[in-house]
């Protein structure tokens, strides 16, 4: 164990052997992130553990003590986020929304609005219609692909299009002309914004910059994306005027927000834009992945399956379909996801935090512009807090206090303090409605010849930790689902 230098008079977290240049670059060679730093961390038996990533000083904390002390005890001090040079081509200083406005008043003003209004529960209930036509036309699209005879449906691509549809709608709303181009350039950015390239690594070199192609990428993403948000803009403001008592989407009420102005800080186009790329970013693969590991895991565990789907048809017994109104109603359902999550998070190392001031974690100095990440699923995998960590057991949280709302530190899928995630009403109720309706109305079968300890569940790294293969399952239907 050595530590990283940084001058005699700082205590520096635990630190792995490293290389030059590249530093620990080569222990997160070939894995996934998420594992290769629980791996790191275990063997070096370090909750506080600092790594050198090219010319990046990232410290991991992989315990719940180590997490309370970053989210808890110094949330301040960590409560902005690191912008690499790739995204900063993206998004100009000052133009950041929620997930990379730097800590302050413009940001506090922003997140406000996520809270208040956007992601308010009762701006969630008014997208209510919008996600129960979502989720019929999703259990619709199931119910055709096997129509004729029990065939296996690609699932995965089925629930990602149910989420990036639903949350599209909410945002920006049904009328949209070209939803297609909407998306695909929001997935675009999405997968730019989540790779860290070779001038990323290494932020003070310019030959990065020349030999990379990310920022000719990152610069034409910025161009298409600015003008397509500035045409869709402009078809709000005028479908305003010509279509007053129409329900609000999000991209109107930031417009009517913009336009009341009652504000300390002036909420410029270029947030708004900002804002409403997060909202897809946040939303809608958060909540795709999420759906599809419940799915993966029900496979595995029958058990677990059986109890799921009885629930469910119990409550609606004779009932033609799932509404939000029977959501409240499904407490094993509750169970089944808050277990996924824990196996499953879709953002395992959360968000990436910056250390504001230089300050002391577990009695460790942790330098100002430090990159601060939290192994949420090592936390949540971890035998120390966990019985049996690696099972699906949704029972496990039958009798327990211990929830997701950011004050269990052994189960963070949301993150804690200031900069935890404001979308969770938002991700949960799309997440029920449609594990409800797939559960209700259909048997699910594993492909002819496949065993469930056959399914795998490797994971890949995107924007989230999703599945590497699709999910292909049978469905095979038990309550015919209503046409419209
Ligand atoms: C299953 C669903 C979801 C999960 C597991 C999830 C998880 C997370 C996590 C772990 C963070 C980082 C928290 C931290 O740094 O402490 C985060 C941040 C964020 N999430 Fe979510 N999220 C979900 C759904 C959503 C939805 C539906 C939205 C919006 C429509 C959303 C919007 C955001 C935003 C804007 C941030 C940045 C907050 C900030 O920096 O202040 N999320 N989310």
């Amino acid at each position: 164990r050595r530590r990283c230098g940084d001058g005699p008079h700082l205590r520096l977290p635990p630190s792995p052997w490293a290389l030059p240049v590249i530093g620990h670059l080569h222990h997160l060679a070939g894995a996934l992130p998420h594992r290769a730093m629980r791996d790191l961390a275990s063997r070096h038996g370090a909750a506080l553990m600092l790594l050198r990533l090219g010319g990046l000083r990232v410290v991991v904390a992989s315990s719940a003590a180590a997490a309370e002390e970053v989210m808890r005890a110094r949330d301040l001090e960590f409560a902005t986020r690191p912008v690499t040079r790739m995204v900063r081509l993206a998004i100009p200083a000052g133009a950041e929304g929620v997930i990379f406005g730097p800590y302050g008043e413009r940001w506090r003003q922003t997140r406000k609005i996520c809270t208040v209004e956007l992601l308010s529960a009762r701006r969630v209930q008014s997208f209510r219609t919008i996600r129960e036509e979502e989720a019929r036309r999703l259990l619709r699209s199931v119910a055709a692909s096997s129509s004729s005879a029990p065939a296996p449906v690609n699932l995965s691509e089925l629930i990602t299009v149910y989420a990036a549809d639903s949350s599209v709608r909410a945002i920006v709303g049904s009328r949209l002309k070209d939803r297609d181009t909407f998306l695909a350039q929001l997935e675009r950015g999405l997968k730019l914004f989540a790779r860290l390239s070779l001038p990323d690594i290494f932020p003070s070199s310019r030959l990065a910059m020349l030999v990379s192609r990310m920022p000719g990428r990152m610069k034409r993403h910025r161009e298409e994306a600015e003008a397509y948000m500035d045409d869709l803009l402009r078809e709000h403001e005028e479908s305003r005027v010509a279509d007053g008592g129409k329900e609000e989407d999000l991209l109107d009420v930031l417009l009517r927000i913009q336009r009341e102005g009652d504000l300390q800080v002036p909420l410029t186009s270029d947030t708004i834009k900002s804002v409403v790329g997060d909202m897809f970013a946040g939303g809608s693969e958060t909540a795709a992945t999420t759906l599809q590991w419940i799915m993966a895991e029900l496979m595995r565990n029958p058990r677990v399956m059986e109890k799921a789907q009885d629930g469910v048809r119990r409550a609606l017994a004779g009932r033609q379909t799932v509404t939000e109104d029977d959501i409240g109603n499904l407490h094993y359902i509750h169970l089944v996801i808050k277990e996924a999550l824990r196996l499953h998070p879709p953002l395992p190392l959360l968000l990436p935090r910056e250390c504001r001031r230089t300050c002391q974690v577990l009695g460790y100095d942790v330098p100002v512009g430090t990159i601060v990440f939290v192994n949420a699923w090592a936390i949540a995998t971890d035998p120390r807090y966990w019985d049996k960590p690696e099972e699906f057991v949704p029972e496990r949280f039958e009798h327990s206090e211990i929830d997701f709302k950011g004050t269990d530190f052994e189960f963070l899928p949301f993150g804690a303090g200031r900069r935890m995630c404001p979308g969770m009403a938002f991700g949960l109720v799309h997440l029920e409605l449609a594990l409800a309706g797939l559960l209700y109305h259909f048997d699910w079968e594993l492909p002819l010849g496949m065993k469930a300890e056959d399914l795998d569940m490797t994971e890949e790294m995107g924007v989230t930790a999703r599945r590497l293969k699709d999910l292909r399952l049978v469905p095979v239907v038990r309550v015919p689902v209503p046409v419209d």
